[in-house]
């Protein structure tokens, strides 16, 4: 089983992560809490509140993580590829794979780590709506001291299973958008690259950008729903499954509710995987 792509999975995925944090975190106050009037004011709030530091909060451990999950992810469909195609990364700009075939691949993928990403998310959400100013002598303590602390009230108080909240919506927020995720950026390599070459790093950029995009417009509702499965219990409510959280959420807040956070999600999603698969295929390029 090629490696590579499971190392320049994760390098690139870190890439992109620290450069999407700060919209992250706007996306997923946006979310799961009412007192912002949009984006503008949810950055500006943040940023008086809890200074520039505030916009990187939980970032530490998606560092840690993405390095299991966009490798799991990136490693997991090129060999799935490799399995239905018998072609190489190297090889796949000459015999190019079906649309089909990368759509399984990428759905594959996206079913696999997600049952990775699961607990770090969980963390990061977690952290990400705590909204106190960082501690000050007799300020309001936050619940959460840190991931690690997280992670072990979550035990303490949630049980093992605690950990794996919302895993189930995120299994389905990614197994269908990472099929598109990879369809939507073969796709579009092939349109503006001469048959058998190498798309050009522009291609690449704009390509990665847009499945980025595609993917993220495609997830924004079950991302909506899979935040308040995390949250539910501390600042949000009980949901009795999946399907109360949905009816519930767009009875009390309408239809809209379910494009919360759209706009964030797409400005932070084109950097993000631009840079994503542009460093992936260039070093795979490298080696
Ligand atoms: C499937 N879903 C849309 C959730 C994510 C697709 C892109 C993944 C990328 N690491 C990013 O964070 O943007």
């Amino acid at each position: 089983m090629p490696v590579e792509e499971f190392v320049a999975g994760w390098i690139s995925g870190a890439l992109g992560l620290i450069l999407g944090h700060p919209f992250d975190t706007i996306k997923v106050r946006l979310q799961s809490q009412n007192k912002y009037r949009g984006i503008l004011d949810c950055a500006v709030q943040t940023y008086q509140h809890e200074s520039i530091l505030g916009f990187f909060k939980g970032m530490s451990f998606p560092i840690v993580s993405i390095a299991i999950v966009n490798s799991v992810l990136f490693g997991i469909y090129s060999n799935v590829l490799l399995v239905l195609t018998s072609t190489t990364h190297q090889e796949r700009r000459s015999q190019p794979p079906s649309y089909t075939n990368v759509f399984i691949a990428g759905c594959t993928g996206g079913f696999v780590q997600a049952y990775f990403l699961a607990p770090f998310d969980l963390v990061k959400v977690r952290l990400q709506n705590q909204t106190e100013p960082r501690a000050q002598l007799g300020s309001l303590q936050p619940r959460y001291r840190g991931p690690l602390h997280c992670v072990s009230s979550i035990l303490r108080k949630e049980g093992p299973q605690g950990l794996l909240r919302g895993s189930g919506t995120l299994m389905l927020r990614d197994t269908p958008t990472l099929g598109i995720y990879f369809v939507t950026y073969e796709w579009l390599c092939r349109q503006y690259t001469p048959k058998g070459q190498n798309p050009s790093s522009a291609t690449v950029l704009v390509a990665g950008g847009c499945a980025g995009i595609a993917s993220w417009v495609a997830a924004t509702p079950l991302d909506v729903i899979k935040c308040r499965m995390q949250m539910a219990g501390l600042k949000g409510q009980v949901y009795h499954g999946v399907l109360d959280c949905m009816v519930s959420s767009a009875r009390q807040e309408g239809p809209g509710v379910f494009f919360r956070g759209l706009t964030i999600n797409s400005a932070r999603a084109f950097p993000v995987n631009a840079v994503t698969f542009l460093s992936y295929e260039y070093l795979l390029r490298c080696w």
